[in-house]
């Protein structure tokens, strides 16, 4: 398990992270979503004993990380693949820092195995590309078998294959009831992955809620509807209550009304219906609603045709 409770980190005036409070359980997989600059990493460097809270403090099965008395096995991390001797191959990479707490050899190739690098295990890690970088990283969390894993951006750079593998993985590590915690930016992949989900933006606590909580509370509601007649479909649904909203020409989102009825309105007046069905919200959907006042850094939209010139 790992506590935050009320960590806050400046740097200078600002606050990185500002009186943060939430704990990850085991059996789960949490993710741990924010726009850019809300202050994940930040968070998971403290989790690590690496950043000093300015004040409160981060519980790692109980203890402050420095107090851990087998830190590797407790927590095995994954803050930032490139942060290793890039001289190094792989294996060696895992050997040396097996041997600093008395892993063999054998689990060493065990993990090489696990992440898919035994092929290019003498490889200089330098010469290796994102993904395997990534690979190699996630080998050296999962090095000494530990009981919380904690990973930032770990499908950053992954082919299909490497994040269906990293899915399965998170997922079968929670299912052994260990803890999992991992950020993304990758909404569809992290609502496959996750369990439980913790928001953070302006280094503040926005959301910590079951994901299928969160996805409820969007979608409500609203059903869409498939109709070649959709026009006259609009027509016969309007009402003060009744919100209509056309996404395609032949398909509306409906709010308002349940499926039944829209079933039974398009059936009296004999309109043929292609398809009927509750709109169930996306993660994406639920994380721009529920981040879009904390975004700081916001590209602008690209300027096309007469607009440019
Ligand atoms: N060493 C530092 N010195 C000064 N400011 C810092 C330092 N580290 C982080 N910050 C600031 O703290 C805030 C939070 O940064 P952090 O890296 O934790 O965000 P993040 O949520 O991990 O972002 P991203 O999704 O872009 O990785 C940002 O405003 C950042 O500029």
């Amino acid at each position: 398990m790992i506590e935050v409770q009320h960590l806050t980190k400046t740097y200078g005036h600002t606050a990185a992270v500002d009186d943060v409070s939430f704990t990850v359980r085991p059996g789960l997989v949490t993710g741990f979503l924010g726009p850019n600059g809300a202050g994940k990493s930040t968070t998971m460097r403290a989790i690590l004993g690496l950043d000093r809270p300015s004040s409160g403090r981060v519980l790692v099965d109980g203890r402050a990380y420095r107090d851990l008395v087998a830190p590797l096995s407790t927590i095995g991390a994954l803050l930032d693949a490139r942060a290793l001797d890039k001289r190094r191959s792989a294996r060696n990479h895992l050997r040396v820092l097996g041997s600093t707490v008395g892993i063999g050899r054998r689990r060493v190739e065990q993990v090489l195995e696990l992440v898919g690098l035994t092929d290019v295990a003498d490889r200089a890690a330098g010469g290796y590309s994102l993904g395997m970088g990534q690979r190699l990283g996630i080998a050296a969390a999962l090095l000494a078998d530990p009981d919380i894993v904690m990973l930032d951006e770990p499908v950053n750079g992954l082919d299909p294959d490497g994040i269906l593998w990293i899915r399965t993985l998170l997922r079968d590590l929670a299912a052994e009831g260990r803890t999992v915690f991992l950020s993304s930016h990758l909404m569809s992949e992290m609502e496959l992955t996750a369990d439980h989900l913790v928001v953070i933006g302006k280094g503040r606590i926005i959301a910590d809620v079951p994901m299928t909580e969160l996805l409820a509370g969007v979608g409500e509601n609203r059903v869409c509807v498939t109709a070649p007649q959709a026009d006259r479909l609009i027509g016969l649904l309007t009402s003060p209550d009744v919100s209509v909203l056309q996404k395609a020409p032949h398909v509306l989102e409906v709010t308002g009304v349940p499926a039944a009825t829209i079933g039974e309105v398009a059936a009296l007046h004999g309109i043929a219906l292609h398809d009927l069905h509750p709109a169930t919200a996306s993660l994406e959907e639920a994380y721009m609603n529920l981040t879009h006042a904390s975004v700081t850094h916001r590209g602008t939209p690209v300027l096309t045709g007469s607009a440019v010139r």
